[in-house]
Protein backbone atom coordinates (compact mmCIF):
# COMPACT_ATOMS: atom_id res chain seq x y z
CA UNK A 1 0.00 0.00 0.00
CA UNK A 2 1.64 3.31 -1.29
CA UNK A 3 1.85 5.12 2.35
CA UNK A 4 1.21 9.11 2.07
CA UNK A 5 2.27 11.68 4.54
CA UNK A 6 2.34 15.08 4.54
CA UNK A 7 5.29 16.44 6.28
CA UNK A 8 6.36 19.94 6.73
CA UNK A 9 9.72 19.97 4.57
CA UNK A 10 12.35 22.56 5.48
CA UNK A 11 12.90 24.72 1.05
CA UNK A 12 16.63 23.01 1.82
CA UNK A 13 18.83 21.08 4.42
CA UNK A 14 20.91 24.31 4.39
CA UNK A 15 18.50 26.93 3.94
CA UNK A 16 16.28 27.34 7.56
CA UNK A 17 13.25 29.32 6.38
CA UNK A 18 10.88 29.02 5.14
CA UNK A 19 9.09 25.58 5.94
CA UNK A 20 7.15 24.77 2.94
CA UNK A 21 4.60 21.43 3.18
CA UNK A 22 5.10 18.75 0.96
CA UNK A 23 2.88 16.35 -0.08
CA UNK A 24 5.49 13.19 -0.07
CA UNK A 25 4.60 9.71 -1.69
CA UNK A 26 6.91 6.91 -2.77
CA UNK A 27 3.95 5.81 -5.02
CA UNK A 28 3.57 8.95 -6.40
CA UNK A 29 5.09 9.52 -10.13
CA UNK A 30 3.92 12.83 -10.72
CA UNK A 31 6.64 14.38 -8.04
CA UNK A 32 8.94 16.48 -9.71
CA UNK A 33 12.77 16.06 -9.17
CA UNK A 34 14.25 18.07 -6.82
CA UNK A 35 11.07 16.72 -4.28
CA UNK A 36 11.18 13.54 -4.90
CA UNK A 37 15.22 13.64 -4.41
CA UNK A 38 14.15 15.19 -1.11
CA UNK A 39 12.11 12.17 -0.71
CA UNK A 40 14.47 9.97 -1.75
CA UNK A 41 16.44 11.25 0.99
CA UNK A 42 14.45 11.29 3.81
CA UNK A 43 13.39 7.43 2.77
CA UNK A 44 17.04 6.28 2.48
CA UNK A 45 17.62 7.46 6.24
CA UNK A 46 14.54 6.27 7.66
CA UNK A 47 15.33 3.06 5.94
CA UNK A 48 19.00 2.95 7.54
CA UNK A 49 20.25 2.84 3.88
CA UNK A 50 23.37 5.23 4.62
CA UNK A 51 25.86 2.86 5.27
CA UNK A 52 27.33 4.77 8.81
CA UNK A 53 28.53 2.67 11.29
CA UNK A 54 27.04 2.09 14.50
CA UNK A 55 27.77 5.39 16.32
CA UNK A 56 30.62 4.96 18.26
CA UNK A 57 31.12 8.11 20.38
CA UNK A 58 34.78 7.51 20.47
CA UNK A 59 35.14 8.38 16.65
CA UNK A 60 35.19 12.22 15.26
CA UNK A 61 32.59 12.97 12.76
CA UNK A 62 34.73 14.54 9.45
CA UNK A 63 32.70 17.05 7.32
CA UNK A 64 33.07 14.89 3.77
CA UNK A 65 32.95 16.17 -0.03
CA UNK A 66 33.17 13.87 -2.99
CA UNK A 67 33.94 15.62 -5.98
CA UNK A 68 32.97 14.38 -9.43
CA UNK A 69 35.20 16.35 -11.86
CA UNK A 70 38.20 15.59 -14.64
CA UNK A 71 41.90 15.58 -13.45
CA UNK A 72 44.15 18.67 -14.62
CA UNK A 73 48.02 17.62 -14.96
CA UNK A 74 48.88 21.05 -14.26
CA UNK A 75 47.36 20.96 -10.79
CA UNK A 76 45.45 23.97 -11.14
CA UNK A 77 41.85 23.27 -11.64
CA UNK A 78 39.57 19.85 -11.50
CA UNK A 79 40.23 17.35 -9.26
CA UNK A 80 43.41 18.57 -8.09
CA UNK A 81 41.74 21.94 -6.95
CA UNK A 82 38.93 20.33 -5.65
CA UNK A 83 41.13 18.29 -2.97
CA UNK A 84 43.40 21.35 -1.81
CA UNK A 85 40.89 23.79 -1.65
CA UNK A 86 38.48 21.35 0.68
CA UNK A 87 41.96 20.63 2.34
CA UNK A 88 42.11 24.10 3.18
CA UNK A 89 38.84 24.09 4.37
CA UNK A 90 39.10 21.40 6.78
CA UNK A 91 37.28 19.36 4.77
CA UNK A 92 37.70 15.39 3.24
CA UNK A 93 37.65 15.10 0.07
CA UNK A 94 37.11 11.80 -2.12
CA UNK A 95 37.30 11.77 -5.64
CA UNK A 96 35.76 10.23 -8.98
CA UNK A 97 37.40 11.02 -11.40
CA UNK A 98 35.74 11.59 -15.34
CA UNK A 99 38.34 12.62 -17.70
CA UNK A 100 42.02 12.85 -17.71
CA UNK A 101 43.48 16.01 -19.11
CA UNK A 102 46.80 16.94 -20.31
CA UNK A 103 47.16 21.03 -19.69
CA UNK A 104 49.08 23.34 -18.22
CA UNK A 105 49.84 27.06 -17.82
CA UNK A 106 49.58 27.71 -22.07
CA UNK A 107 46.53 25.34 -22.57
CA UNK A 108 45.08 21.71 -22.82
CA UNK A 109 46.75 19.81 -24.59
CA UNK A 110 44.67 16.37 -24.49
CA UNK A 111 41.38 14.69 -23.07
CA UNK A 112 41.24 11.66 -22.20
CA UNK A 113 37.54 10.54 -21.01
CA UNK A 114 37.41 7.87 -18.52
CA UNK A 115 34.55 5.36 -19.55
CA UNK A 116 31.05 5.56 -17.77
CA UNK A 117 30.86 2.08 -16.71
CA UNK A 118 34.13 3.37 -14.69
CA UNK A 119 33.15 6.24 -13.43
CA UNK A 120 29.83 4.02 -11.94
CA UNK A 121 32.34 1.77 -10.59
CA UNK A 122 34.50 4.73 -8.97
CA UNK A 123 31.05 6.33 -7.34
CA UNK A 124 29.38 2.84 -6.47
CA UNK A 125 33.09 2.54 -4.35
CA UNK A 126 32.85 5.42 -2.42
CA UNK A 127 29.02 6.22 -1.80
CA UNK A 128 28.76 2.79 -0.74
CA UNK A 129 31.20 2.60 1.76
CA UNK A 130 32.05 5.97 2.61
CA UNK A 131 29.25 8.27 1.87
CA UNK A 132 30.02 11.80 1.57
CA UNK A 133 27.92 14.96 3.14
CA UNK A 134 27.93 16.89 -0.28
CA UNK A 135 28.60 15.99 -3.91
CA UNK A 136 30.46 18.68 -5.91
CA UNK A 137 30.83 17.80 -9.51
CA UNK A 138 32.61 20.13 -12.57
CA UNK A 139 34.06 18.46 -15.70
CA UNK A 140 30.98 15.52 -16.65
CA UNK A 141 32.10 15.28 -20.50
CA UNK A 142 29.55 13.11 -21.39
CA UNK A 143 25.98 12.33 -21.65
CA UNK A 144 26.16 8.91 -20.41
CA UNK A 145 28.14 10.04 -17.31
CA UNK A 146 25.97 12.68 -16.26
CA UNK A 147 23.27 10.35 -16.52
CA UNK A 148 24.98 7.79 -14.56
CA UNK A 149 26.39 10.23 -11.66
CA UNK A 150 21.62 11.21 -11.53
CA UNK A 151 21.66 7.11 -11.09
CA UNK A 152 24.17 7.24 -8.72
CA UNK A 153 22.36 9.88 -6.60
CA UNK A 154 19.15 8.18 -6.71
CA UNK A 155 20.40 4.81 -5.14
CA UNK A 156 22.90 6.81 -2.99
CA UNK A 157 21.18 10.56 -1.70
CA UNK A 158 23.53 12.85 -0.13
CA UNK A 159 22.53 16.05 2.13
CA UNK A 160 23.46 18.42 -0.85
CA UNK A 161 25.16 18.35 -4.33
CA UNK A 162 26.83 21.44 -5.42
CA UNK A 163 26.95 21.73 -9.58
CA UNK A 164 29.53 23.56 -11.45
CA UNK A 165 28.73 23.66 -15.08
CA UNK A 166 31.71 23.38 -16.74
CA UNK A 167 31.76 23.83 -20.21
CA UNK A 168 34.77 25.56 -21.63
CA UNK A 169 38.47 25.66 -20.28
CA UNK A 170 39.75 29.13 -18.86
CA UNK A 171 42.16 28.53 -22.23
CA UNK A 172 39.05 28.45 -24.23
CA UNK A 173 39.13 24.46 -24.73
CA UNK A 174 35.65 22.51 -24.83
CA UNK A 175 35.64 20.18 -21.72
CA UNK A 176 31.85 19.48 -21.96
CA UNK A 177 30.46 20.50 -25.37
CA UNK A 178 26.68 21.04 -26.29
CA UNK A 179 25.71 17.44 -26.12
CA UNK A 180 25.35 17.57 -22.39
CA UNK A 181 23.24 20.39 -22.15
CA UNK A 182 19.94 18.77 -22.21
CA UNK A 183 21.45 16.07 -19.66
CA UNK A 184 22.06 18.77 -17.17
CA UNK A 185 19.13 20.53 -17.88
CA UNK A 186 17.11 17.30 -17.54
CA UNK A 187 18.38 15.31 -15.21
CA UNK A 188 21.38 17.08 -13.21
CA UNK A 189 20.42 20.74 -12.58
CA UNK A 190 16.70 19.95 -10.56
CA UNK A 191 18.84 17.82 -8.46
CA UNK A 192 21.24 20.08 -7.65
CA UNK A 193 20.93 22.66 -4.40
CA UNK A 194 23.29 25.14 -5.88
CA UNK A 195 24.65 25.77 -9.40
CA UNK A 196 27.47 28.16 -9.73
CA UNK A 197 27.66 29.10 -14.16
CA UNK A 198 30.20 31.61 -15.21
CA UNK A 199 28.78 34.08 -17.85
CA UNK A 200 29.19 31.96 -20.72
CA UNK A 201 27.94 28.95 -18.76
CA UNK A 202 25.03 30.56 -18.02
CA UNK A 203 24.42 31.98 -21.45
CA UNK A 204 24.66 28.09 -22.62
CA UNK A 205 21.88 26.61 -20.53
CA UNK A 206 20.12 28.97 -21.51
CA UNK A 207 19.95 28.62 -25.33
CA UNK A 208 22.48 31.29 -25.38
CA UNK A 209 21.00 34.45 -24.91
CA UNK A 210 23.72 37.10 -24.08
CA UNK A 211 24.74 38.10 -21.06
CA UNK A 212 26.06 41.83 -20.82
CA UNK A 213 25.04 43.10 -17.79
CA UNK A 214 24.40 42.88 -14.05
CA UNK A 215 20.64 42.69 -14.84
CA UNK A 216 20.90 40.10 -17.38
CA UNK A 217 22.90 38.42 -14.82
CA UNK A 218 19.47 38.82 -12.33
CA UNK A 219 17.77 37.57 -15.15
CA UNK A 220 19.37 34.29 -16.23
CA UNK A 221 19.39 33.56 -12.17
CA UNK A 222 16.03 33.34 -12.05
CA UNK A 223 15.51 31.12 -15.67
CA UNK A 224 18.22 28.73 -14.23
CA UNK A 225 16.67 28.77 -11.52
CA UNK A 226 13.30 27.94 -13.67
CA UNK A 227 15.42 24.84 -15.12
CA UNK A 228 14.80 23.12 -11.14
CA UNK A 229 18.33 23.82 -8.77
CA UNK A 230 17.71 25.32 -5.33
CA UNK A 231 20.01 28.27 -5.47
CA UNK A 232 21.98 29.55 -8.16
CA UNK A 233 25.13 31.55 -8.49
CA UNK A 234 25.87 33.53 -11.47
CA UNK A 235 29.63 34.42 -11.65
CA UNK A 236 30.30 37.41 -13.42
CA UNK A 237 34.18 37.18 -13.61
CA UNK A 238 34.16 37.64 -17.44
CA UNK A 239 31.24 40.76 -17.27
CA UNK A 240 32.75 43.39 -19.80
CA UNK A 241 33.79 47.07 -18.12
CA UNK A 242 33.18 46.38 -14.81
CA UNK A 243 36.32 46.82 -12.47
CA UNK A 244 34.39 44.90 -9.45
CA UNK A 245 33.90 41.61 -9.80
CA UNK A 246 30.28 40.82 -9.47
CA UNK A 247 27.96 37.38 -9.08
CA UNK A 248 24.72 37.19 -8.85
CA UNK A 249 22.88 34.40 -5.57
CA UNK A 250 19.53 33.62 -6.40
CA UNK A 251 17.97 31.11 -3.65
CA UNK A 252 14.11 31.63 -5.69
CA UNK A 253 12.53 31.97 -2.35
CA UNK A 254 9.23 34.21 -3.46
CA UNK A 255 9.57 37.76 -1.39
CA UNK A 256 6.15 38.11 -2.32
CA UNK A 257 5.06 35.03 -0.92
CA UNK A 258 6.71 35.53 2.14
CA UNK A 259 6.28 39.23 2.41
CA UNK A 260 2.72 37.78 2.27
CA UNK A 261 3.50 35.45 4.86
CA UNK A 262 4.95 38.51 7.23
CA UNK A 263 8.86 37.30 6.39
CA UNK A 264 10.91 39.76 5.01
CA UNK A 265 13.32 37.80 2.20
CA UNK A 266 15.68 38.93 -0.25
CA UNK A 267 16.12 36.39 -3.04
CA UNK A 268 18.86 38.17 -5.13
CA UNK A 269 22.04 39.31 -3.53
CA UNK A 270 24.83 40.74 -5.21
CA UNK A 271 28.36 39.59 -4.29
CA UNK A 272 30.93 42.59 -5.62
CA UNK A 273 34.68 42.24 -5.00
CA UNK A 274 37.54 44.63 -6.34
CA UNK A 275 38.95 42.75 -9.29
CA UNK A 276 42.28 41.36 -8.21
CA UNK A 277 44.74 41.95 -10.99
CA UNK A 278 46.61 38.94 -11.89
CA UNK A 279 47.23 36.31 -14.32
CA UNK A 280 47.34 33.58 -11.88
CA UNK A 281 43.17 32.76 -11.92
CA UNK A 282 43.70 29.28 -13.32
CA UNK A 283 40.86 27.18 -11.22
CA UNK A 284 38.74 29.94 -9.54
CA UNK A 285 36.14 28.60 -10.62
CA UNK A 286 36.03 24.81 -9.22
CA UNK A 287 37.79 26.23 -5.81
CA UNK A 288 34.77 28.64 -5.28
CA UNK A 289 32.19 25.66 -5.92
CA UNK A 290 34.25 22.95 -3.96
CA UNK A 291 34.48 25.39 -1.15
CA UNK A 292 30.91 26.06 -1.34
CA UNK A 293 30.30 22.12 -0.42
CA UNK A 294 32.84 21.98 1.76
CA UNK A 295 31.30 24.41 3.72
CA UNK A 296 27.59 23.06 3.62
CA UNK A 297 29.80 19.62 4.65
CA UNK A 298 30.38 21.59 7.97
CA UNK A 299 26.72 22.29 8.43
CA UNK A 300 26.93 25.84 7.19
CA UNK A 301 23.71 27.02 5.19
CA UNK A 302 23.59 28.11 1.53
CA UNK A 303 24.57 31.74 2.04
CA UNK A 304 26.75 31.74 4.17
CA UNK A 305 28.34 28.95 2.81
CA UNK A 306 28.30 31.01 -0.59
CA UNK A 307 29.78 34.19 1.49
CA UNK A 308 33.10 32.47 2.94
CA UNK A 309 33.60 30.56 -0.32
CA UNK A 310 33.93 34.30 -1.72
CA UNK A 311 35.96 35.35 0.46
CA UNK A 312 38.29 32.19 0.55
CA UNK A 313 38.95 32.57 -3.46
CA UNK A 314 39.67 36.47 -3.23
CA UNK A 315 42.15 35.53 -0.37
CA UNK A 316 43.72 32.49 -2.43
CA UNK A 317 44.07 35.24 -5.53
CA UNK A 318 45.50 38.04 -3.40
CA UNK A 319 48.10 35.50 -1.97
CA UNK A 320 48.70 34.15 -5.20
CA UNK A 321 48.85 36.95 -7.65
CA UNK A 322 52.41 37.07 -7.79
CA UNK A 323 53.51 33.68 -7.23
CA UNK A 324 55.33 31.89 -11.14
CA UNK A 325 54.51 28.70 -12.19
CA UNK A 326 54.49 27.90 -15.59
CA UNK A 327 55.32 29.85 -18.85
CA UNK A 328 52.38 30.12 -20.16
CA UNK A 329 49.58 33.46 -19.91
CA UNK A 330 47.44 31.77 -17.07
CA UNK A 331 48.86 30.51 -13.89
CA UNK A 332 47.53 28.48 -10.91
CA UNK A 333 46.88 29.29 -7.50
CA UNK A 334 48.30 28.34 -3.95
CA UNK A 335 45.36 27.10 -2.18
CA UNK A 336 47.33 26.28 1.05
CA UNK A 337 48.48 30.09 1.95
CA UNK A 338 47.55 29.58 5.40
CA UNK A 339 50.32 26.33 5.57
CA UNK A 340 52.98 28.44 3.34
CA UNK A 341 53.16 31.26 5.64
CA UNK A 342 54.38 28.65 8.61
CA UNK A 343 56.49 26.35 5.94
CA UNK A 344 58.59 29.32 4.48
CA UNK A 345 59.47 30.44 7.70
CA UNK A 346 62.60 29.32 8.91
CA UNK A 347 62.65 26.25 11.36
CA UNK A 348 64.11 26.71 15.29
CA UNK A 349 67.73 26.78 15.65
CA UNK A 350 68.59 26.01 19.28
CA UNK A 351 71.56 28.06 18.76
CA UNK A 352 69.24 31.35 18.47
CA UNK A 353 68.51 30.86 22.01
CA UNK A 354 72.27 32.30 22.66
CA UNK A 355 71.57 35.73 23.35
CA UNK A 356 68.00 36.00 24.40
CA UNK A 357 67.09 39.33 24.99
CA UNK A 358 63.58 39.92 26.83
CA UNK A 359 62.03 43.38 26.90
CA UNK A 360 60.33 45.04 29.38
CA UNK A 361 58.04 47.92 29.59
CA UNK A 362 58.72 49.11 33.14
CA UNK A 363 62.30 49.46 31.67
CA UNK A 364 61.30 50.71 28.46
CA UNK A 365 59.02 53.35 30.06
CA UNK A 366 61.46 54.31 32.74
CA UNK A 367 64.49 55.14 29.63
CA UNK A 368 61.64 56.74 27.82
CA UNK A 369 61.88 54.20 24.54
CA UNK A 370 58.94 52.34 22.62
CA UNK A 371 59.28 48.63 22.41
CA UNK A 372 59.68 48.98 19.13
CA UNK A 373 63.00 50.92 19.35
CA UNK A 374 64.11 48.41 22.16
CA UNK A 375 63.99 45.60 20.06
CA UNK A 376 65.92 47.33 16.94
CA UNK A 377 68.71 48.34 19.40
CA UNK A 378 68.94 44.43 21.15
CA UNK A 379 68.91 43.25 17.49
CA UNK A 380 71.68 45.90 16.37
CA UNK A 381 73.52 44.69 19.07
CA UNK A 382 73.39 40.74 18.16
CA UNK A 383 70.52 39.80 20.15
CA UNK A 384 69.77 36.30 18.48
CA UNK A 385 65.96 35.80 19.86
CA UNK A 386 63.78 38.10 21.02
CA UNK A 387 60.92 38.18 23.66
CA UNK A 388 58.41 40.74 24.21
CA UNK A 389 57.64 40.26 27.96
CA UNK A 390 54.73 43.50 28.18
CA UNK A 391 52.94 42.71 31.38
CA UNK A 392 51.68 46.19 31.52
CA UNK A 393 50.72 47.05 28.39
CA UNK A 394 47.01 47.35 27.04
CA UNK A 395 46.06 44.24 24.30
CA UNK A 396 45.40 46.77 21.10
CA UNK A 397 49.01 48.40 22.12
CA UNK A 398 50.82 45.26 22.43
CA UNK A 399 49.18 43.75 19.07
CA UNK A 400 50.79 46.66 17.15
CA UNK A 401 53.86 46.49 18.80
CA UNK A 402 54.25 42.94 17.97
CA UNK A 403 53.39 43.49 14.10
CA UNK A 404 56.11 46.58 14.14
CA UNK A 405 58.76 44.55 16.15
CA UNK A 406 58.30 41.71 13.86
CA UNK A 407 58.78 43.15 10.91
CA UNK A 408 62.04 44.22 12.02
CA UNK A 409 62.83 40.67 13.30
CA UNK A 410 61.98 39.22 9.86
CA UNK A 411 64.53 41.65 8.30
CA UNK A 412 67.10 40.73 10.50
CA UNK A 413 66.51 36.91 10.18
CA UNK A 414 65.72 36.72 14.61
CA UNK A 415 62.76 35.63 15.68
CA UNK A 416 59.97 37.10 17.67
CA UNK A 417 58.64 35.44 20.63
CA UNK A 418 55.45 36.54 22.73
CA UNK A 419 55.15 35.96 26.94
CA UNK A 420 52.28 34.60 27.51
CA UNK A 421 49.62 35.79 25.47
CA UNK A 422 48.88 32.93 22.70
CA UNK A 423 45.97 35.34 21.10
CA UNK A 424 48.63 38.36 20.77
CA UNK A 425 51.40 35.77 19.03
CA UNK A 426 48.74 34.63 16.58
CA UNK A 427 47.01 37.70 15.73
CA UNK A 428 50.47 39.32 14.89
CA UNK A 429 51.56 35.82 13.09
CA UNK A 430 54.61 35.80 15.52
CA UNK A 431 57.17 32.60 15.66
CA UNK A 432 56.22 31.38 18.95
CA UNK A 433 55.37 32.12 22.38
CA UNK A 434 56.94 31.68 25.52
CA UNK A 435 54.78 30.53 28.76
CA UNK A 436 55.01 29.40 32.19
CA UNK A 437 54.04 26.91 34.60
CA UNK A 438 50.72 28.62 35.71
CA UNK A 439 49.97 29.84 31.92
CA UNK A 440 48.25 28.16 29.03
CA UNK A 441 49.39 24.83 29.41
CA UNK A 442 51.93 23.81 26.45
CA UNK A 443 50.05 21.13 24.39
CA UNK A 444 46.95 23.24 24.37
CA UNK A 445 49.39 26.33 22.80
CA UNK A 446 50.54 23.18 20.72
CA UNK A 447 47.35 23.04 19.18
CA UNK A 448 46.29 26.28 18.80
CA UNK A 449 49.92 27.47 16.97
CA UNK A 450 49.92 24.36 15.06
CA UNK A 451 53.36 22.19 14.47
CA UNK A 452 55.68 25.19 13.24
CA UNK A 453 55.51 28.11 15.90
CA UNK A 454 58.64 28.25 18.42
CA UNK A 455 56.93 27.68 22.34
CA UNK A 456 59.07 28.06 24.94
CA UNK A 457 58.23 26.97 28.53
CA UNK A 458 60.00 27.62 31.76
CA UNK A 459 61.21 25.11 34.33
CA UNK A 460 62.40 24.80 37.60
CA UNK A 461 62.66 20.92 37.68
CA UNK A 462 63.02 17.77 36.27
CA UNK A 463 59.43 16.88 36.06
CA UNK A 464 58.53 20.36 34.13
CA UNK A 465 61.26 19.58 31.30
CA UNK A 466 60.07 16.36 30.87
CA UNK A 467 56.29 17.38 30.59
CA UNK A 468 57.34 20.34 28.29
CA UNK A 469 59.21 17.62 26.11
CA UNK A 470 55.80 15.53 26.12
CA UNK A 471 53.34 19.08 25.39
CA UNK A 472 55.37 19.29 22.30
CA UNK A 473 57.86 22.01 23.31
CA UNK A 474 60.86 23.39 21.33
CA UNK A 475 63.14 24.20 24.38
CA UNK A 476 62.89 25.35 27.90
CA UNK A 477 63.82 28.48 30.03
CA UNK A 478 65.28 27.65 33.55
CA UNK A 479 66.08 29.75 36.38
CA UNK A 480 66.09 32.31 38.31
CA UNK A 481 69.65 31.31 38.29
CA UNK A 482 70.40 34.11 40.15
CA UNK A 483 68.48 36.29 42.84
CA UNK A 484 66.72 39.19 39.99
CA UNK A 485 64.16 42.01 40.95
CA UNK A 486 62.97 41.66 37.72
CA UNK A 487 59.72 39.09 38.45
CA UNK A 488 58.43 39.12 41.76
CA UNK A 489 58.99 36.18 44.04
CA UNK A 490 60.86 34.54 41.60
CA UNK A 491 62.20 31.01 43.34
CA UNK A 492 66.08 31.22 42.67
CA UNK A 493 67.07 27.64 41.67
CA UNK A 494 71.01 28.19 41.66
CA UNK A 495 73.69 26.72 39.43
CA UNK A 496 73.51 23.31 40.39
CA UNK A 497 69.31 23.54 39.84
CA UNK A 498 70.20 24.51 36.24
CA UNK A 499 72.52 22.07 36.17
CA UNK A 500 69.71 19.24 37.28
CA UNK A 501 67.08 20.24 34.54
CA UNK A 502 69.51 20.69 32.03
CA UNK A 503 70.74 17.24 32.53
CA UNK A 504 67.60 15.57 32.57
CA UNK A 505 66.14 17.66 29.63
CA UNK A 506 65.24 16.33 26.05
CA UNK A 507 65.25 19.60 24.96
CA UNK A 508 67.68 22.73 24.79
CA UNK A 509 68.02 25.12 27.43
CA UNK A 510 68.09 28.74 28.17
CA UNK A 511 69.15 30.18 31.34
CA UNK A 512 67.10 32.93 33.11
CA UNK A 513 67.29 35.11 35.87
CA UNK A 514 69.70 37.75 37.20
CA UNK A 515 72.31 37.50 34.37
CA UNK A 516 74.12 40.21 33.52
CA UNK A 517 78.07 41.06 32.27
CA UNK A 518 79.51 39.67 35.31
CA UNK A 519 77.98 35.97 35.64
CA UNK A 520 77.07 35.13 32.22
CA UNK A 521 80.29 32.65 31.71
CA UNK A 522 79.78 30.91 34.77
CA UNK A 523 76.88 30.19 33.21
CA UNK A 524 77.84 29.28 30.02
CA UNK A 525 80.84 27.23 31.39
CA UNK A 526 78.36 24.58 33.14
CA UNK A 527 79.35 22.35 30.48
CA UNK A 528 76.09 20.57 29.83
CA UNK A 529 75.74 20.29 26.25
CA UNK A 530 71.83 21.87 25.60
CA UNK A 531 72.87 24.82 27.33
CA UNK A 532 72.60 26.82 24.91
CA UNK A 533 72.27 30.82 25.87
CA UNK A 534 71.38 32.82 27.99
CA UNK A 535 67.84 35.02 28.28
CA UNK A 536 68.29 38.48 29.51
CA UNK A 537 65.87 41.49 30.72
CA UNK A 538 67.84 43.91 33.02
CA UNK A 539 71.19 44.17 31.89
CA UNK A 540 69.97 44.83 28.62
CA UNK A 541 66.93 46.69 29.25
CA UNK A 542 66.99 48.47 32.56
CA UNK A 543 70.37 50.62 30.94
CA UNK A 544 71.10 53.80 29.09
CA UNK A 545 72.07 52.09 25.78
CA UNK A 546 70.55 48.87 24.89
CA UNK A 547 72.77 48.29 21.77
CA UNK A 548 76.18 48.96 23.60
CA UNK A 549 75.28 46.36 26.43
CA UNK A 550 73.72 43.76 24.12
CA UNK A 551 77.28 43.83 22.33
CA UNK A 552 78.66 43.86 25.37
CA UNK A 553 77.24 40.86 25.89
CA UNK A 554 77.35 39.20 23.29
CA UNK A 555 81.48 39.35 23.93
CA UNK A 556 81.06 38.24 26.91
CA UNK A 557 79.24 35.05 25.83
CA UNK A 558 81.38 34.35 22.65
CA UNK A 559 84.67 34.70 24.73
CA UNK A 560 82.79 31.89 27.54
CA UNK A 561 82.77 29.33 24.13
CA UNK A 562 85.78 29.58 23.65
CA UNK A 563 87.24 28.74 26.92
CA UNK A 564 84.77 26.29 26.58
CA UNK A 565 86.78 24.65 23.71
C1 LIG B 1 63.26 32.48 28.28
C2 LIG B 1 62.31 32.66 29.40
N1 LIG B 1 62.36 31.82 30.42
C3 LIG B 1 61.50 31.98 31.48
C4 LIG B 1 60.56 32.97 31.46
C5 LIG B 1 59.55 33.13 32.55
O1 LIG B 1 58.26 32.83 32.10
P1 LIG B 1 57.07 32.70 33.17
O2 LIG B 1 57.45 31.67 34.15
O3 LIG B 1 55.82 32.50 32.43
O4 LIG B 1 57.06 34.09 33.86
P2 LIG B 1 56.71 35.49 33.17
O5 LIG B 1 57.81 35.83 32.26
O6 LIG B 1 55.43 35.35 32.47
O7 LIG B 1 56.63 36.42 34.32
C6 LIG B 1 60.55 33.82 30.37
N2 LIG B 1 59.68 34.82 30.30
N3 LIG B 1 61.42 33.64 29.35
C1 LIG C 1 61.14 36.60 33.42
C2 LIG C 1 61.93 35.77 34.33
N1 LIG C 1 61.70 34.43 34.48
C3 LIG C 1 62.47 33.90 35.38
C4 LIG C 1 62.44 32.49 35.77
O1 LIG C 1 63.12 32.09 36.71
O2 LIG C 1 61.75 31.73 35.09
S1 LIG C 1 63.54 35.01 36.04
C5 LIG C 1 62.92 36.24 35.12
C6 LIG C 1 63.42 37.63 35.16
C7 LIG C 1 64.72 37.79 34.44
O3 LIG C 1 65.05 39.13 34.46
P1 LIG C 1 66.49 39.63 34.72
O4 LIG C 1 67.32 39.23 33.57
O5 LIG C 1 66.33 41.13 34.82
O6 LIG C 1 66.92 39.04 36.03
MG1 LIG D 1 54.25 33.64 31.91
Amino acid sequence: MAHLCFQVLSTSFFTPKPQIPVLLSPGAACIKSIHQYRYLYLKAMQDDKFSTPPCDESKVRVPHVLTVAGSDSGGGAGIQADIKACAARGVYCSTVITAVTAQNTVGVQGVNIVPEDFVAEQLRSVLSDMPPNVVKTGMLPSTGIVKTLCQSLKEFPVQALVVDPVMVSTSGHTLAGPSILDSFREELLPMADIVTPNLKEASALLGGVPLETIADMRSAAKAIHDIGPRNVLVKGGDLPASLDAVDVFYDGISSNFLRSLGINWNDFYEFRSSRIMTPNTHGTGCTLASTVAAELAKGSQMLSAVKVAKRYVEAVLSYSKNIAIGGGCQGPMDHLLKLKSNVERRPFDPCDLFLYAVTDSRMNKKWGRSIVDAVKAAIEGGASIIQLREKEVETGDFLEAAKACLKICRVHGVPLLINDRIDVALASDADGVHIGQSDMPAHVARALLGPDKIIGVSCKTPEHAQQAWIDGADYIGSGGVYPTNTKENNKTIGLDGLKTVCVSSKLPVVAIGGIGMSNAQAVMRLGVPNLKGVAVVSALFDRECVMTETRKLLEVLKESTKIAK
